[in-house]
């Protein structure tokens, strides 16, 4: 029910009441993600106040000097200023800025002026147990000083000071740091948050430690700075890269996107990095440093690179610790990852060397950003490596040799099969690594004429030559003692003759075949634990799938030993021995079935090369 239907008079509108300490508590433990910030919402208010004032006066001073001496932090700038009238507004109003509204309106103040949202003085309350501001406005240089103190319990007094207190224009900072949280506002660690946080800003910033004066300010950036050659370019690029990152970089990269306003540079990693990795970028906001963190500012296939730059028209978070991942954003994003393309382009036509010693540090990388981008890979074709049957090759190179390529999609499966492929002029490539499947699938489209299949038993069987048909009818008996041998195992036995002539037989699979001995195996299992459901359910998918096969080598003289040999028994056992090795060596997981035969024709075999003699070591025949 509303008041106006019970008649009883509106109540007057309330003002919310906040809590300062619980407000401070908000911001350092979940908006500010560390103590640090409050020299950067020091240093970001003394340079918005001089841009104020020297947007009212063009000559005006441009003074910032942050001091941290005797345990205290002060800031001093010959800013604008404030009245007693400006001092209640805006000092004493959380959330109330005068950098934005107002005749300009939001998007003409955030142009100017690093702070927008009138929270920035409460961060010092994260170090600080009280804040004492003395200000005079130079809007009004005949108001007299006025001095701001507030205490972190919310209360606060402004009073007017003699005009002798402050001459000049401009305003100071005290903080008097609460206990804890001296570490912050040591004098070595506010020099170094100052320049971590200050170096690129637009004006003269000085540090003192009550002694020494020392400059923050580092300009012009070291990407603007004009140099006497493009070597000690680079020489100044990569010192400057040890500094800010701890590498030096193998190379780096301009990123200037005028319409956007980013001007910086990206360094490439000397080291391999995993794509998963996120990267920390530095961002710059109008000089002042956002984040050393920001990891959507590339896209991700730049994982190669760490880069560093200032902008003017990305918006930062209400933290001012990140980017807002908004539409503009997006648009950097892309243009920056094109920068990053030129650059690979360039390489590619114009410092073959360098991109080579590049590409043996980053493939990966390329190949991640080539899958959606067949033009870049049609670039990097003669350069990115790939593992083939003729050893390392770039595709350029190989789809010269092998227009129609065959590719596994496991590393075991090209193990086994490229020195067979090799010799009988089959090009296989190994797929089986990150990307390298979904680029040769981009092949044909890129190279027309170029045919891409994967590559199964059936196909390498077929390739191998047959041999004749009255040898394999004479070793017909043979081939059925193998056989029957080898069924429980779900493998056929087939003869074929081929290179190399070292390789007795070869143990030869695909996915499907693989399946079904998992799933064989498993039924196995469930039989011996009794789990008859489960069996019974393994035993109906049973399918007609292809079954793995060993392949026996005819040009190899073990085989035709063996072939020949009069003794059904050691016959079966050389070839359970052949079947061992054969699987041994395509590194497929051995079963429990795999390794009983294993082991029983191992020492089968011993026991044979050993029967005639006697236990004293004598030839008991
Ligand atoms: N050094 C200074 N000189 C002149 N005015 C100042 C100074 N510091 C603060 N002010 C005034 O106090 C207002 C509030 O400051 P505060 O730092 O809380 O917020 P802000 O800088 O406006 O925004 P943000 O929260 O984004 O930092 C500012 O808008 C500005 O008008």
């Amino acid at each position: 029910m509303t008041s106006a239907e019970t008649g009883s008079p509106p109540t007057s509108p309330h003002t919310f009441q906040v809590d300062l300490r619980g407000l401070v508590d908000l911001l350092s433990h979940h908006l500010y993600s560390s103590p640090r910030v409050y020299v950067r919402e020091l240093l970001q208010n003394a340079v918005d106040a001089v841009t104020a004032r020297r947007a009212v006066d063009g000559d005006a001073p441009q003074r910032i000097q942050l001091t941290a001496s005797g345990g205290r932090v002060a800031m001093e700038d010959s800013g604008i200023g404030l009245t007693e009238a400006e001092v209640h507004t805006l000092l004493a109003t959380i959330g109330r800025s005068s950098k934005r509204g107002g005749a300009e309106g939001l998007e003409s103040a955030r142009q100017e002026f690093l702070g927008q949202f009138g929270i920035g003085l409460l961060a010092c309350f994260v170090v600080a147990r009280r804040i004492r501001v003395v200000t005079r406005s130079a809007r009004s240089p005949e108001a007299p000083p006025v001095e701001w103190l507030a205490s972190d319990d919310g209360s606060y007094t402004v009073r007017v000071l003699p005009d002798e207190a402050r001459t000049e224009p401009g305003t100071t900072v005290y903080l008097e740091p609460r206990r804890g949280a001296e570490e912050w506002t040591a004098p070595a660690r506010v020099e170094e948050l100052a320049r971590d946080f200050g170096a690129l800003l637009p004006y003269d910033i000085v540090f003192s430690d009550g002694s020494t004066r020392r400059q923050i300010t580092e300009l012009p950036a070291v990407w603007d700075r004009g140099f006497p050659s493009p070597a000690a370019r680079r020489v100044a690029l990569a010192g400057h890269c040890t500094r800010t990152f701890g590498f030096t970089p193998l190379d780096s990269i301009d990123l200037d996107l005028p319409v956007a306003g980013v001007r910086g540079v990206a360094y490439v990693l000397p080291e391999p990095t995993s794509p998963a990795h996120r990267a920390g970028h530095r961002v710059h906001l109008k000089g002042m440093l956002l984040t050393d963190r920001a990891d959507n500012l590339l896209p991700d296939w730049a994982f190669f690179v760490r880069a560093v730059l200032d902008t003017d028209t990305l918006r930062p978070t209400a933290s001012r610790e990140n980017l807002y991942d908004d539409e503009t954003l997006e648009a950097v994003r892309e243009a920056l990852g094109g920068r990053v393309r030129e650059w690979l382009a360039g390489l590619a036509v114009g410092d073959p060397q360098r991109l080579s010693a590049f590409l043996q540090v980053h493939h990966l990388g390329v190949k991640s950003l080539a899958r959606h981008d067949p033009e870049l890979l049609e670039l990097m074709l003669p350069w990115l490596p790939f593992e083939t049957s003729d050893g390392t090759a770039n595709l350029a190179e190989f789809t010269a040799a092998h227009p129609q390529i065959h590719f596994t999609r496991t590393v075991e499966e090209f193990r086994q099969i490229a020195p067979i492929a090799a010799a009988h002029g089959l090009g296989v490539i190994n797929a089986g690594y990150t990307y390298d499947a979904e680029l040769l699938a981009l092949l044909p489209g890129i190279r027309p004429g170029v045919s891409v299949t994967e590559l199964d038993a059936g196909a390498v069987t077929d390739r191998l030559d047959t041999v004749e048909v009255s040898t394999e009818l004479a070793l017909a008996p043979f081939l059925a003692t193998a056989r029957a041998r080898l069924d429980a195992l779900d493998c056929d036995v087939a003869l074929r003759a081929f290179q190399p002539v070292a390789v007795p037989a070869l143990f030869l699979d695909d996915r499907q075949a693989r399946h079904e001995r998992d799933r064989a195996s498993a039924q196995e299992g469930a039989q011996a634990s009794g789990d008859a459901l489960w069996s019974s359910i393994l035993g109906s998918l049973r399918g007609s799938a292809p079954r793995a096969r060993l392949v026996l080598n005819h040009n190899n003289a073990l085989i035709r030993r063996i072939s020949a040999l009069p003794d059904a028994e050691l016959t079966g056992m050389a070839i359970e021995s052949l079947y061992g090795q054969a699987l041994l060596m395509s590194q497929r997981p051995l079963r429990p079935a795999d390794t009983t035969l294993l082991n029983r024709s191992f020492l089968g075999l011993l026991e044979w090369a050993t029967h005639g003699i006697t236990e004293n070591g004598e030839d008991g025949k």
